[in-house]
């Protein structure tokens, strides 16, 4: 079985002491940083833009996850690209011509990430899978952290697992929202291959034990 990773979430992250909090992910067992971008247009929340990814960047020693809940994505991506994020996602429901911004990230330099919200369905990716490197399916509606994790996610990763196979990629599945080490096994037997934690981390006593805790769920 390939190895799972584990990306926390900075959103749940301590905003006045951001790099106490990168310092512990960098010392942690955890192997990716998921940095949430809001714009209070696509999603009801605003984060953090690119001054803060930047100084994120700065400290951060692993892969750099950027998950972007905003409208027209494309305008950003070269920026996102300089500021030396490596997977760029964004969101099927916010993209107007899907393919072309999964080819603009990549001709960036970065992996392409696409995004569906609960709602949306798998099936709509089957002419676009082959050219994702990373499904992100969302556990919760996105623009907060803390929310309840979402039942259905279970078979809708067993549906993309299946496109996956059909279609002979070697796309990644990663999960966002609501991630605990209760829900963790059942993800990645499913066919997860990335977690998202931000809540479950950094809200817990021990963060570098949760994150421990979590990888000793899932392997
Ligand atoms: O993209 C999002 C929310 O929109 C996530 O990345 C959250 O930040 C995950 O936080 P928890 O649900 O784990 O607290
Ligand atoms: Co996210």
């Amino acid at each position: 079985m390939s190895k799972k990773i584990i990306a926390p979430s900075l959103l749940a992250a301590n905003f006045a002491n951001l790099q106490h909090d990168i310092e512990m992910v960098n010392q942690s067992e955890a192997d990716w940083f998921h940095l949430d971008i809001m714009d209070g247009v696509y999603v009801p929340n605003i984060s953090f833009g690119m001054p803060v990814v930047k100084a994120i960047a700065k400290y951060a020693k692993k892969i750099l996850d950027a998950h972007l809940m905003i409208v027209e994505p494309d305008r950003y991506i070269q920026t996102f690209a300089d500021l030396g994020v490596n997977n760029l996602t964004v969101h099927y429901e916010a993209c107007t011509h899907l393919h072309r911004t999964i080819q603009a990230i990549k001709d960036a330099g970065m992996k392409a990430g696409v995004a569906l919200n609960p709602h949306t369905n798998i099936d709509l990716l089957e002419d676009t899978i082959s050219d994702i490197d990373i499904v992100c399916i969302m556990s919760v509606n996105p623009g907060f952290g803390g929310q309840s994790f979402i039942e259905n996610t279970y078979d809708k990763v067993k549906d993309l697992k299946s496109l996956i196979k059909a279609k002979k990629t070697k796309t990644l599945i990663e999960i966002d929202g609501g991630v605990t080490s209760k829900n963790a096994k059942k993800l990645v037997d499913a066919g997860a291959d990335i977690l998202v934690a931000g809540s479950f981390i950094f809200k817990s006593e021990n963060p570098p034990q949760t994150i421990i805790e979590l990888k000793n769920t899932i392997s």
